[in-house]
């Protein structure tokens, strides 16, 4: 899809069947007009919608804009307040300090061997997830812990690389294996979700979780009837418990299937997603050693007490730790961990100045972040080269090479230079001033608008946690060329092929780099 839309410019058709014809959208200024003012005019596409239909029925993100979707985002929107974070806090700093430890005693078994990182950064923030939505975690990481520390050494793998074979809880298990189902990238999701339906296996892990998930309901109500609703708004230190602690308020109530989907749908969308972008981040600090030192001195110079305690909500913000916002954000802007995000017209409507038939699913591809196709410098769009191999899929619609961005139009955006759009800079979103300004340049990891990512709060406030404690914990060494592919590929994220790392300590780095000199 990137391809096609970086070839057919601000705005193609694909026809991906007789029947079902996609418009890509990668101008950014009519991508933020759409997301967050037309919504009038579109609304979350039914396609993207019934990806997760199956898993989570009633889920905010399984369901178009209606009296539902309202009334789930009113009940669990405190989650994404700052009084909340600041008070879930705690929860994902524990599997922070896990991941810690579990790295440390990796190294120390690898012997200065690379290792594989991804299957620790999403058991990371599984745990992570599961204590800020209902309270505590599986322990995935302790669990891995316990078996390595068993271990005298790690085998080597085929490229050098030190092998870690480790299980995790059974519960955790049956989460992956029902989160894997969601047909996102099968042509006929709705029939690969009709036996999908059918699999006993499918079903035993689906009830495992399930009635996991109502016993955690349970105990959640018996708790806060202990300390009374009014003041349990003022301590609960997870989602499941806030919104138990509404619920005795009429118009806050909600049955316990509908409670239970939107904590299985913390899971689904924020375990994933947050664990493919800190792999990135890992994988980007590895090639980045100058980088590694800014953020570490950064830190360090300007909140010297996070090398003695777990940082609270309020120690990560943009103004006391500009530079390290900046890594977050670039991080998610050339991670792309979501590869796009879809509506659907609701009418016949006018997108850059073409029609667009009522039911048409509109696509916008987060490369627009790193290939700004408005950007006046751009290359010139290449209307008539369709990308390889696609050509049957792919028609253009008429001569649309002329639908540019207009430089006199208002922007509240900048622009990256052209051609630097593939490089990992976090000081593209510094000013000269050394502050941190989110309107730098396009990028859109979260969507927009009142559709956009829920969880977004959430995910920007890991990505602080576990960026600053890593960067204050580890230097991570140069891996070999066979191991530092950037390549990637798509499930519900965009994950790298290979995501091996060398993390070290400080110490041993400064030392390595003496000989060196
Ligand atoms: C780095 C991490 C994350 C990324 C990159 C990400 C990205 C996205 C994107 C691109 C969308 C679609 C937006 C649109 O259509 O405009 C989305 C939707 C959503 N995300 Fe996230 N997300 C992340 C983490 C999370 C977390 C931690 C949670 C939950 C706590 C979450 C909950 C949701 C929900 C519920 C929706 C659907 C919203 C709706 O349909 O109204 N996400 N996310």
């Amino acid at each position: 899809m990137d391809a096609a839309a970086k070839q057919l410019g601000p705005i193609a058709q694909i026809r991906i069947s007789f029947l079902y014809t996609l418009v890509i959208v990668t101008d950014y200024q009519e991508t933020e007009s759409i997301l967050q003012v037309r919504h009038a005019d579109f609304d979350r596409a039914e396609a993207n919608a019934r990806f997760f239909r199956q898993l989570l029925p009633t889920g905010q993100i399984s369901q178009i804009t209606g009296p539902m979707w309202k009334h789930h985002r009113r009940i669990i929107g405190p989650a994404m307040t700052s009084k909340h974070l600041s008070l879930t806090t705690p929860r994902a700093n524990e599997a922070v300090m896990n991941l810690i430890e579990l790295f440390k005693l990796k190294a120390s078994k690898a012997g200065g061997r690379s290792f594989e990182s991804e299957g620790d950064m999403t058991s990371a923030t599984m745990d992570a997830i599961c204590g800020m939505a209902f309270g505590s975690s599986w322990h995935i990481l302790g669990g891995i812990k316990e078996q390595i520390q068993m271990l005298e050494s790690a085998p080597t793998g085929h490229l050098g690389d030190a092998v870690f074979r480790t299980t995790r809880p059974d519960i955790a298990d049956a989460t992956w294996y029902i989160f894997e189902a969601v047909p996102i990238t099968v042509p006929f999701p709705a029939i690969i979700d009709f036996f999908t339906s059918l699999s006993p296996t499918y079903r035993r892990h689906s009830r495992t979780v399930r009635s996991y998930l109502k016993s955690r309901l349970d105990e959640s109500r018996e708790k806060i009837k202990a300390i009374g609703s009014e003041a349990a708004m003022d301590l609960v230190d997870n989602t499941l418990d806030m919104m138990v602690a509404r619920e005795s308020r009429a118009e806050d109530w909600m049955p316990d299937n509908e409670m239970i989907d939107e904590v299985l749908q913390y899971l689904v969308a924020g375990t994933e997603t947050s664990g493919a972008t800190l792999t990135w981040f890992l994988k980007y600090m590895t090639n980045s050693p100058s980088i590694q030192r800014k953020l570490r001195d950064h830190i360090i110079a300007r909140k010297p007490q996070l090398q003695d305690r777990q940082p609270t909500f309020e120690d990560l913000n943009a103004a006391t730790l500009p530079y390290l916002e900046a890594v977050v954000y670039e991080t998610l802007r050339l991670s792309r961990t979501a590869g796009g995000y879809a509506r659907e017209a609701k009418k016949d409507v006018t997108v850059l100045g073409h029609r667009i038939p009522k039911g048409t699913t509109v696509v916008f591809t987060t490369a627009t972040g790193t290939e700004d196709l408005s950007t006046p410098t751009a290359a010139p769009y290449l209307p008539n080269a369709a990308p390889a191999g696609t050509d049957a899929l792919i028609r253009q619609t008429e001569a649309l090479a002329d639908v540019r961005y207009d430089p006199s139009a208002a922007r509240k955006i900048g622009y990256w230079a052209a051609g630097t759009g593939h490089l990992f800079d976090p000081e593209r979103w510094m000013t000269s001033k050394g502050e941190f300004d989110p309107y730098a340049g396009p990028s859109m990891p979260f969507g927009l608008g009142q559709r956009g990512c829920f969880g977004k709060n959430l995910a920007v406030l890991e990505m602080r946690l576990f960026m600053a404690q890593l960067s204050l914990a580890f230097f991570f060494g140069p891996v070999p060329e066979t191991m530092n592919s950037t390549e990637f590929f798509e499930t519900v994220a965009n994950h790298p092929r290979q995501s091996y790392i060398r993390p070290m300590s400080w110490e041993c780095a400064e030392a390595q780099a003496q000989v060196l000199a």
